[in-house]
C-alpha cells in the first residue's frame, strides 16, 4: 500500500489515495498503520475515495481504530495532498465527510503556499447534536458536571464531532492522562467525546491542551481549537477571532457572520513510503 505521512501543528495522519490502493478492513488498518512502534505511527488514518456529492470523500479513523466523522487538521493536510500530487487543479476543494461538506482552501503568496484555511461549517450547540443526555434541544454551556466525585464546568458542542470544553486557570496544572479518559468514555457523552482544557490569555488569544477521543493526548486538534473558540465566545471570554495556542503550534479561528467558524494553520508532508498490508 503506497502512502503519504503528513501533519498538522503535530498531529499526524496516513494518507492513503483509496481511489488507487485497495486498504482492505479501513479499522484495523488503522490500528495497524497508527501503531507507533509496530507501524508508520500517526494520530489517525486517512482515506481518500471517490464522492458523488463533492470533489472527494474523505474518511478518518482514530489510532484505536473507530471512525470519526471529521478531523480540522486532516482537512488541511488532504487538501495540499489533493493538490500536490495533481488529483485535483481547484484550491477550493469540496470533501464529503461524515459531518457533512467541509471546504478545504489552499492560499498561497506570490505563488508560494502559506495557509491552508478551512470552512468547517457551523457549530451545532444543542445537546441532541452533540450528543449529550438530557433534553436534546437545549444547549450545555458552563454547566455542572461530575466525574468520579469531582465536579467540573462544561461546555460541550459539535465540529461534526463532539467537544467537552473545561476553562482553567492554568492549563500545565491538568493530569490530562488521567481526567481525560474519564471524561472521553463518561456515561453521558452516548458517542464518546474529545476532551479540551482551555486557558484564556487574552480577548484575542486562548492556550489549549486536547485528549482525542480514540487518539488520547495529540499536539493540536482542528475541530477541538474551533470549539475552543466557541465555547470562549459563548462564555463571554474571547471576541469572535482569536488564536489557539497548542502544543503543537498555533491555530487561527474565526467565527464568522454567517455563523461559520473559519479554521488556518499550515500542513506539512513528512514522507512518503510503501507499508506492506
Ligand atoms: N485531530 C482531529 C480530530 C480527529 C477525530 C477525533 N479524534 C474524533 O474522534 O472526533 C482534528 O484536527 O479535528
Amino acid at each position: 500500500m503506497q502512502f503519504a505521512k503528513w501533519h498538522g501543528l503535530g498531529n499526524d495522519f496516513v494518507i492513503v489515495n483509496g481511489m488507487k490502493e485497495v486498504v482492505g478492513d479501513y479499522h484495523k488498518q488503522a490500528l495497524a498503520v497508527c501503531d507507533r512502534n509496530f507501524g508508520i505511527g500517526a494520530d489517525g488514518l486517512v482515506v481518500l475515495l471517490p464522492s458523488e456529492i463533492a470533489d472527494f470523500k474523505m474518511r478518518i479513523f482514530n489510532s484505536d481504530g473507530s471512525e470519526a466523522d471529521m478531523c480540522g487538521n486532516a482537512t488541511r493536510c488532504v487538501a495540499r495532498y489533493l493538490y500536490e500530487n495533481q488529483l485535483t487543479d481547484k484550491t477550493v476543494i469540496t470533501l464529503d465527510t461524515l459531518a457533512g461538506i467541509i471546504t478545504p482552501e489552499l492560499i498561497f503568496e506570490n505563488g508560494r503556499l502559506v495557509t491552508v484555511k478551512v470552512d468547517m461549517g457551523e457549530p451545532k450547540l444543542k445537546r441532541g447534536a452533540i450528543p449529550l443526555a438530557g433534553d436534546p434541544q437545549e444547549q450545555a454551556i458552563n454547566i455542572p458536571f461530575l466525574v468520579e466525585g469531582e465536579t467540573y464546568h462544561i461546555t460541550s458542542l459539535s465540529m461534526g464531532n463532539p467537544h467537552c470544553i473545561i476553562f482553567v486557570d492554568d492549563i500545565r496544572t491538568v493530569n490530562l492522562p488521567v481526567i481525560g479518559p474519564k471524561i472521553e468514555t463518561h456515561i453521558l457523552f452516548p458517542k464518546k467525546t474529545n476532551v479540551e482544557f482551555l486557558q484564556i490569555v487574552d480577548r484575542h488569544t486562548i492556550r489549549m491542551r486536547v485528549w482525542e477521543r480514540g487518539a488520547g493526548i495529540t499536539k493540536a486538534c482542528g475541530t477541538g481549537a474551533s470549539a475552543a473558540l466557541v465555547a470562549s465566545v459563548l462564555n463571554g471570554y474571547t471576541d469572535r477571532q482569536a488564536t489557539v495556542k497548542l502544543d503543537g503550534g498555533d491555530l487561527f479561528i474565526e467565527w464568522a457572520s454567517n455563523n461559520h467558524i473559519y479554521k488556518s494553520g499550515p500542513a506539512v508532508e513528512v514522507f512518503r513510503g510503501k507499508y506492506l498490508l
